[in-house]
């Protein structure tokens, strides 16, 4: 893999065959048909994603891209800056919300400093540092199309990287104090929606706060005028490393036929750019949860993901995304392990033979 582009064009639509041949299977099961709803949709698309009419699935990673942000100086969030390096220790220690719920349900964890504005050293540590943080989008353009498409090609790596030690499953995750801002513009550009609609409270800013992230997001997308038909342009001019790093993990999955589970709105502000440059990626993403997050249902549906979890939970970090890996596990066990109406002696509808 060598250019955006070459891996771009490696991305290939599902197996139709083997979803059809999965549909076979799931309506040959002693159940009603579709009487397991979504887990049969699940089912399915891991036909498709995988070729493999009986999906089996592997070790499985949550991916948690670190990294800063400039347009922190403008005041958008309830945090200080400096909580990203002191999180990103805490996530090596294993001490984070997405360390407990990963274990909870048998993932890795696997930390990547692609900008996080402080010197990390740590033996797990993933170290892709494009630069420390990015630039205040508020005043000129967060990355250069260069750090961008770098960003982008260090989550391809990574996940590369990851399939090659027998991974075959992947969750998003994110660090960034600072991020709903960038993540806001993005759904705002790429769907022409108004920031009014898009910016939203991330750590839990009041009112007079959020007029004024509003203001500051729209003030970045009018000086820098992002193209809305060039993802990349808008992921330079008003994303952020991290939001890159992933858009890259989700474009990586779908190049190794993986499934990608996304998890909040950040995560989600990455994966319509994903889609965005290359439309068939959308196939291999699953949504994890609807988020807290104002504006969160919004960019789910311009992607046309539809969540599979409820919980109002809103802190990113892969939380909601791990929390689905035991419902994608069980979509395949249900084509694994159960009974056909032949083999069970099961009589099937009154209306079949
Ligand atoms: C201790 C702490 C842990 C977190 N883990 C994820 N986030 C989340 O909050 C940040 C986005 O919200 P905003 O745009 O308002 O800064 C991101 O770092 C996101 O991952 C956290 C935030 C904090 C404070
Ligand atoms: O949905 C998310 O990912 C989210 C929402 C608020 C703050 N941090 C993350």
């Amino acid at each position: 893999m060598n250019t955006l582009e070459q891996m771009i064009s490696g991305i290939q639509p599902l197996k139709a065959e083997a979803v059809e041949a999965a549909s076979l299977h799931l309506d040959s099961l002693t159940k009603p048909p579709g009487s397991l709803g979504r887990l049969e949709d699940v089912a399915r698309q891991l036909a498709g994603i995988s070729g493999r009419t009986i999906p089996e699935l592997g070790k499985k990673a949550v991916i948690v891209m670190a990294g800063d942000h400039g347009v922190c100086e403008e005041g958008v969030s309830a945090f200080p800056a400096e909580v990203t390096p002191q999180m990103v220790l805490n996530f090596l220690n294993g001490g984070a919300a997405v360390n407990v719920l990963a274990r909870h349900t048998g993932a890795d964890v696997v930390c990547v400093d692609i900008g996080v504005n402080a010197d990390l050293e740590h033996p797990q540590l993933v170290s892709r540092k494009v630069r420390k943080g990015t630039r205040n989008m508020a005043v000129e353009p967060a990355m250069t199309e260069q750090e961008t498409v770098d960003a982008i090609l260090a989550g391809v790596e990574i996940v590369e990287e990851l399939v090659g030690k027998g991974y075959t499953m992947f969750a998003t995750g994110e660090m960034g104090i600072g991020n709903t801002t960038p993540s806001s513009a993005i759904l705002a550009v790429l769907t022409g929606t108004d920031v009014g609609v898009t910016v939203g409270r991330g750590t839990g800013i009041d009112d007079e706060r959020m007029r004024h992230k509003q203001t500051v997001i729209e003030r970045a997308i009018e000086r820098n005028r992002p193209n809305a038909d060039q993802p990349v342009d808008v992921l330079a001019k008003v994303g952020g490393l991290e939001i890159a790093g992933l858009t890259g993990v989700i474009l990586g999955a779908a190049l190794h036929r993986c499934p990608v589970i996304i998890d909040g709105f950040i995560s989600s502000a990455a994966a319509l750019v994903a889609s965005r440059i290359a439309p068939h990626s959308t196939a291999y993403m699953l949504a994890s949860h609807l988020s807290q997050e104002q504006g969160h249902a919004l960019l789910l549906e311009a992607i046309g993901l539809s969540p599979m979890l409820r919980m109002d939970m809103r802190l990113g970090e892969g939380t909601g995304a791990v929390l689905a890996f035991p419902l994608i596990e069980a979509a395949a066990k249900i084509m694994q392990e159960m009974a056909t109406f032949s083999s069970a002696g099961v009589s099937t509808a009154l209306d079949s033979e």
